[in-house]
This record gives C-alpha cells, structure tokens and sequence, in this order.
C-alpha cells in the first residue's frame, strides 16, 4: 500500500475527501472450514494494494514458520486474527475490514461458519448488500451451503455471488463450475434468492479473483472484485414510504421543540401531512433542519426537502405528543399498526427462549416489553423442514406470534430492513438474547389494537408523557 500511504502524507485532506464520495458496498463471506474464505480476502486486499507494507512483511514471516502454501505467501495469515481467537475459544464477533477501489468503498463481515456460529453470521448478514457464498469446487453444495443461504435470504440480502473456489485443484474445469452453478441455481431457486452470480476462482493462486483468469477462457464474465466494483444494488428509494424513527426530542428553550432522528426510508418535505404513531395523531411538517444548515451567520432553516438516510430534526405546525420510539410517517401512507406481529426469530442466547416470558423489544429508536405468545414452527436451516417445537435454543430459527404491551408500526422486513427488524434483550442480565424480522400483522388479531378514540386534555397527555419517559418499567401506553 506504498502509493496509498504516499497519497496519505502528501495531501490527507483530499485522500479523505476521494474517500468520502465513492458509495459503499457491504459484503459478508460465508463458507466451511477450510474452504478458503481467508485467503480469498487476503487475495482481495494483496491484488488490489490494500495491504499495509507491515503487514506484508509479517505474514512473510509467518507463511515460512505456519504457512500452509509452501514458499508462497500465505493469504490467509493476512486475515486470520480471528483464527486465534477461535482457538483460544473467546466469543466470536464478527470481523469488519476496510478496503477500496477507484469506485467504491467496501466493507467485509467475515464470520465463522460453523453452525454454533449462527448468531454471529445473522449480525454479519443484517446489513449486508452482497453475499459470497464459498464453495470447494472438490465438494460441490454442502450442507453448510444450504444453511448459509438460508440465513444470507432470510435477512434479505438480494445478492449472492457464488465463489467456486479451489479450481486449481479440479484442472479449472468448466463442467465442474456448469455442474456446480446448476445445482446452486436450483437452491436458490427453492429459496427465492432474486439475484445469483457465479464465478470460478482460485483464491490461492489469484485466478479470477482481482484479475481475469487466463487458465479458464471459458469463463466470460468478470472477476470477482470487478464484479463487487461494478455491481448496482441501488434500492428504488423513491418508492419507499416515508419513516423517521425519533430518536431525540430537542427543546432548548420554551420556543423550539424538534424532533431527532436518521430518515430510515423515503423522503419528506416541508408542508407535507404526518401522522405520529402509534397515537396516530396528525399535523404538518414546518421545518426540516439538516446538519450544517443552521450556521452562526444563518439562523434559518433553508433545508425543503430530505430523505433517507439523512439525520435531521424536524418542527411541526401544531403542538402534537411526539417522544422518543415514536414513528412518523405520511398520513397518505400509513403503515399498520399492532401489537400482534407475526415474526421470523433467531434466538441468540445459551438460555433457551420460553413461550410467554417478558421481554424487552428494541425496534429502532423504541423499546417495548413484550413476549412471544406461540411458536408457528422452527426451521431446520439445513434442510429447511419446519418443526414444531415448545421452546428456542441457541441459533434456533422460528415463526413465532410476538405480542406488545403497546402498538408499533409493523412494518414487514421485506419493505425495510431498519424498521422491520427487532433485537430482544432480557429484562434481567439485559443481554440481547435474540434478533428478529417483522414478517406481518398477527392475522387474527389484525384489528385487535385500535387506537384509542378517546380525545385528552394537553395536561392529561403532559402526564401521559412523564410517565412513559420517567417510568418505563410500568409500560404506560401511549394516549
Ligand atoms: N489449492 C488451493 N488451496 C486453497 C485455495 N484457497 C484456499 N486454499 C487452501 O485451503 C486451506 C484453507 O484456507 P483458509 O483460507 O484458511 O480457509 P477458511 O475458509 O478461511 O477457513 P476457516 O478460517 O477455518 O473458516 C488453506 O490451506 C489454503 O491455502 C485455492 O484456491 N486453491
């Protein structure tokens, strides 16, 4: 990374500012042991000059004393500060790394894929844009292929390029990579993944990895990092529906009050009709205040007009009840709102998960105590058969009825990744012991949690107020 590190003395300002205007892609890996996922980033970091000259001379000297390459540099010695933690059985996170290109910014999330690994994939996965999924072009479809592609499809990433990895070791064979990639096509199929890509590759020797291949000219598309580089995973933004999760009510003095909060879809202009939920109260959106907007010299909002994933604050025409978890949204687009949501869960802790305990939910800025009331079924991840079950170990993955002491905006993951996801703390030890997917309103209790018609007055509301942000623990409802 010399030339990197020449640009960073010279002139660090611009190197920043180059960095900060290219878009950034998420990838997460996912493969068996061994099949090569470690030398396949180092190979992405030493091929594309992101290595640090430092850490290339180490894992010189590291690949003569443990490698397992020969002469060779061993790529995997370049990322495996994890392995070690591995083998000194520490909990494992999962690992983020940095790179880029001319075009993009990327970010890994490399996670273990053994199957007591579950929960760290499901965190590595949930905001991801891309995944690789590894195969040993000696072993074809695992059943660890199936149950990463399971996970990579249920926290809805759209797409997965599918690395057949070890080509050197089958000739670079191309009925190897056809009978490979048709079997993929067929699980993905099974599963509903929208968008699958394929490619052969020798992570240990560079083919197809940062450079195109000259030992498989039957292959015509591009390597793997061009691929990452050139990809478009660029959401219909504008078609999304308008959600600001308050995070933050701003009241400086007696004549301001804004309401804080990262836009998490859609867009939102000054003058346009919102309705708070869950109260469901109305009213108009006065001002919209961007960060650097408001200077020494400028006391005015100029902002018209903001979307996601801006974090702006807010001011509305009338004086509405709007606190920290609140949503707002349009009024011409409203959500549903309930307390009875079908969910997808992966439980995450060693103690199992009981059927009507109470839990705290955590979705996006709010927190509300609820329990799961039933479980549909688990799924077996590996040959994804449903099972009826009566309660949830560590990475066990289920339909289940969760029901709220309060109504939420229930939207479905599907529509938004942010909004329609949850984690689950224990109220005691306060660990998050789960994470899970709004699938959809409970479908008999759909119309179960109207909201209150009953009209109060601003002290009874101001009351109201109190008691939800001073005593949560008596899990007032909001009026
Ligand atoms: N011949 C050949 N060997 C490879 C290739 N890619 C990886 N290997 C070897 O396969 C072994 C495992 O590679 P790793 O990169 O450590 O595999 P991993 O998937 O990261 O394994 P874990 O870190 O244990 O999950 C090493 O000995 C690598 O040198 C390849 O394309 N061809």
């Amino acid at each position: 990374m010399s030339q990197e590190n020449n640009k960073i003395a010279m002139d660090i300002e611009g190197y920043l500012k180059e960095h900060e205007n290219k878009d950034m892609l998420r990838f997460l890996t996912c493969g068996s042991v061994d099949d090569g996922k470690s030398t396949l980033i180092g190979r992405m970091l030493y091929d594309s000059k992101m290595i640090f000259d430092d850490q290339l001379s180490a894992a010189e000297g590291e690949s003569k004393k443990y490698g397992t390459t020969g002469e060779k540099i061993d790529m995997a010695l370049l990322v495996d500060g994890l392995q070690s933690e591995r083998e000194q059985g520490i909990t494992i996170d999962v690992a983020y790394r940095f790179f880029a290109t001319e075009n993009r910014k990327f970010i890994i999330a490399d996670t273990p894929g053994h199957e007591q690994y579950t929960r760290n994939m499901v965190t590595g996965a949930s905001t991801a844009d891309v995944a690789i999924i590894l195969i040993d072009a000696r072993k074809g479809i695992l059943t660890q292929t199936r149950r990463h592609s399971f996970i990579v499809n249920l926290l809805g990433i759209e797409h997965v390029i599918v690395a057949i990895n070890k080509m050197d070791l089958v000739d670079f064979s191309e009925e190897v990579y056809n009978d490979i990639s048709k079997a993929y096509g067929v699980l993905a199929d099974e599963l509903g993944i929208k968008n699958t890509y394929y490619i052969p590759v020798s992570a240990l020797e560079g083919d197809n990895v940062v450079d195109k291949s000259e030992k498989m000219p039957w292959y015509t598309g591009m390597p793997l990092l061009g691929l990452l580089d050139s990809m478009d995973i660029s959401k219909e933004q504008t078609a999304e529906n308008f959600r600001l999760p308050v995070q933050y009510v701003n009241r400086p003095n007696l004549d301001f009050r804004g309401f804080c909060g990262t836009i998490a879809a859609g867009e939102v202009k000054v003058g346009d009709e919102i309705t708070v939920l869950p109260s469901g109260k109305t009213t108009k959106v006065k001002s919209i205040i961007n960060a650097g907007d408001i200077t020494e010299d400028n006391r005015t909002a100029t902002t018209q007009f903001a979307y996601a994933p801006m974090a702006v604050t807010i001011t509305t025409e009338d004086e509405v009840d709007i606190s920290r978890g609140d949503m707002i949204v349009h009024t011409k687009s409203l959500p549903r709102v309930s307390n009875s949501l079908k969910v997808m869960l992966v439980w995450m802790d060693e103690t199992p998960m009981e059927v009507g305990r109470s839990y705290d939910i955590k979705r996006a800025t709010s927190v509300v105590s609820g329990a799961f009331e039933h479980i549909n079924y688990k799924v077996d991840v590996n040959t994804y058969e449903r099972e009826q079950v009566h309660s949830l170990g560590l990475n066990d993955i289920a339909s289940c009825k969760m029901v709220l002491t309060q109504p939420i905006a229930a939207d479905a993951y599907e529509m938004n990744r942010l909004t329609g996801s949850f984690i689950v703390v224990d109220r005691i030890t306060n660990n998050t012991v789960g994470a899970g997917m709004i699938v959809g309103v409970s479908r008999r209790e759909e119309d179960a949690a109207k909201l209150s018609e009953k009209e109060y007055t601003d002290a009874e509301r101001a009351l109201n107020q109190y008691i939800r942000e001073n005593f949560p623990e008596w899990e007032c409802k909001v009026v």
